[in-house]
């Protein structure tokens, strides 16, 4: 990721976990063949409130889908929020921002058009309504054949398009709806006239388990109240509470620039003042749609209310922050990235390249106790075996202080970087996410092939240690890149570890589909017969002791990678 785009439709489904959960306040209607009962909307806020019954998903944890007690188990279906919005060419707001913020909380989102706007970071240049009667067939195809969780609304332009909602609603009931009262845009512009309030107050806010009006579309609702402080925004959540959605969110996104970014919300009874550092940012285009689709999806995996929102509301704040400095469009109003990997550094130019098999050629393995018994730090180690020649570093530094390593991981990953040097972090996938390095190295009692990759993403480079042809086979079939194969003669750096010997190596070799790399014991004296074995999957040499076990890492590395070569054109 890191491109932004004003036409791609993004979908992803992400792991997570269904116990217990519970949707506030919502009236369930047990329905035949769900163990997750289907929740209608609920009665107006002045009957009321039935008692909150948790309800219960049956999760296949390992997919993070929810499973249906239906009559086939086999089915998996995954939350799913339906958006009825308006779409934003510019791609910041609208139906746009909702598919990339449920996408990024890891629900699916169907949509519903209501208007398509032409739309940029300068402000609306013109809008397009849907036909009432086509907004009413798109609402039929969507809720009459998929299982709708919870529904979310944006821009609805008309009033005849809040009445077929509301009658649609009626008569597919859902789990959820949150209504996002949209009538202003950002830039001034409007999206729904006045006449759309007596259709948000008779039609949908009395339907609403939650209601989430920004300043200007809370002050709307009310006849034109001034709202200016936090104590307004407080009494404008009781008024619209009053108009019977279950819950209220009154957004602080346009109160004065020096304060936080504070949001109220009303459940009927307590009042929540949620606050976030105000992000210093023109890219805030859009916070409204996402805030209530991330509350969406949320509700659709099972959250209560209070906790979807402050959920939505820590995502949207790490998503501006994340994208503060981004640049699409030259207007006041830019858009902000939503599929944000919480990284410092995705944004940069600088583009992992592909993993080469051939980079397995001199592999310089570190070991702190080495470097501390020549005095080195590790970025010093690193250096040095690069000037020699290294072709792909790992950091194996078992008793260093997670801090410490973390901070001279960093280092290393700037040192390695600037030479085209991939760097790999031994069993520490947390460092390795941490300071960003090209992949991680595993032994066969380290985390599994197949959770580092879904940890990692598939861009990462992981190996893993192997002693027989099993264990490659398995880490092919696991998505690693290449294989560690030894011990190949006995070592001092790993105690008790059994050797397989140049014949073990050779089985390996020719077994494995991936790229191999022979480790353990290896150095001047023997690279040679190590390459000599003649399978083209070894691709070189690991080595610890023979490169920092002496007393200059550079010189050492220089001669080995002359050998190494040597080997290879007389192997040729
Ligand atoms: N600069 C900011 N820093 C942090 N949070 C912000 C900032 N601006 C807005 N927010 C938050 O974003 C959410 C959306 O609020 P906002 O008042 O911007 O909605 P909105 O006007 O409907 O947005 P839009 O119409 O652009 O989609 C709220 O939780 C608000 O507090
Ligand atoms: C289509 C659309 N929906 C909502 C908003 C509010 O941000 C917008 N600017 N455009
Ligand atoms: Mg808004």
């Amino acid at each position: 990721m890191g491109y932004y785009c004003c036409s791609q439709i993004p979908f992803s489904s992400t792991s997570f976990i269904i116990k217990n959960s519970s949707l506030s306040g919502a009236t369930q209607v047990p329905t035949k063949g769900f163990c997750q009962p289907r929740v209608s909307i609920h009665p107006p806020a002045n009957s009321k409130p039935p008692p909150k019954t948790p309800t219960f998903a049956t999760v296949q944890e390992d997919k993070g889908l929810i499973m249906e007690a239906s009559d086939d188990k086999s089915k998996l279906r995954i939350p799913h929020v339906l958006t009825v919005a308006g779409s934003d060419s510019g791609s910041g707001a609208g139906i746009q921002a909702d598919l990339k913020a449920c996408a990024a909380r890891g629900v699916y989102c169907s949509t519903v058009i209501t208007a398509v706007t032409a739309q940029n970071t300068v402000g609306v240049q013109g809008v397009h309504t849907v036909p009432e009667e086509f907004v009413e067939q798109q609402l039929k195809s969507v809720l009459s054949d998929m299982h709708v969780d919870v529904v979310k609304t944006g821009m609805l332009p008309s009033i005849g398009i809040v009445k077929v909602l509301h009658q649609s609603l009626k008569r597919f009931p859902v789990r959820a709806l949150v209504v996002d009262p949209v009538m202003v845009s950002t830039s001034g512009d409007v999206l729904a006239g006045p006449s759309i309030l007596d259709g948000f107050r008779v039609d949908l806010l009395p339907l609403a388990d939650i209601v989430t009006p920004n300043l200007k579309e809370a002050s709307a609702l009310l006849g034109g109240v001034q709202l200016e402080t936090v104590n307004d925004m407080r009494s404008a959540a009781k008024a619209i509470h009053d108009m019977g959605p279950r819950n209220v969110l009154i957004k602080g996104g346009d109160l004065a620039a020096s304060l936080d970014a504070i949001d109220v919300f009303f459940d009927g009874e307590n009042f929540y003042e949620l606050r976030s550092s105000r992000i210093k940012t023109r890219n805030t285009h859009g916070t409204g749609c996402t805030l209530a689709s991330c509350i969406a999806a949320e509700l659709a995996k099972g959250s209560s209310m209070l906790s979807a929102v402050k959920v939505a509301k820590r995502y949207v704040e790490t998503a501006l922050d994340y994208s503060k400095d981004i640049a699409v469009g030259n207007g006041m109003q830019g858009p902000f990235d939503h599929l944000l990997k919480l990284k410092s550094n995705v944004h940069n130019s600088w583009k992992p390249r592909a993993f080469d098999p051939d980079d397995l050629f001199l592999y310089a393995v570190t070991d702190s106790g080495m470097n501390k018994k020549w005095g080195r730090s590790i970025t010093d180690a690193v250096k040095h075996a690069i000037e020699g020649g290294a072709t792909i570093v790992q950091l194996r530094e078992k008793d260093a202080e997670t801090r410490d390593f973390l901070e001279s991981a960093k280092v290393c990953v700037k040192i390695c970087r600037s030479h085209g040097v991939p760097l790999l972090i031994n069993d520490r996938i947390d460092i390795a996410l941490a300071c960003d390095a090209d992949g991680v190295h595993v032994g066969q009692s380290d985390m599994p092939v197949t959770v580092a990759r879904a940890l990692l993403g598939p861009e990462k480079i992981i190996g893993v240690s192997c002693k027989t042809p099993e264990q490659a086979h398995r880490a092919w079939i696991d998505g690693a890149d290449y294989i560690g194969c030894g011990g190949v003669f006995p070592t001092n750096t790993k105690a008790n570890n059994i050797t397989v010997g140049l014949e073990g190596l050779k089985d390996v070799c020719a077994s494995s589909k991936l790229p191999v790399v022979a480790i353990g014991g290896i150095g001047a004296s023997n690279a040679r017969s190590v390459m000599e074995i003649g399978v083209p999957t070894l691709k070189g040499v690991a080595v610890v002791s023979a490169l920092f076990d002496r007393e200059s890492v550079s010189v050492e590395t220089l001669k080995l990678h002359e050998l190494l070569k040597k080997t290879a054109l007389s192997v040729k």
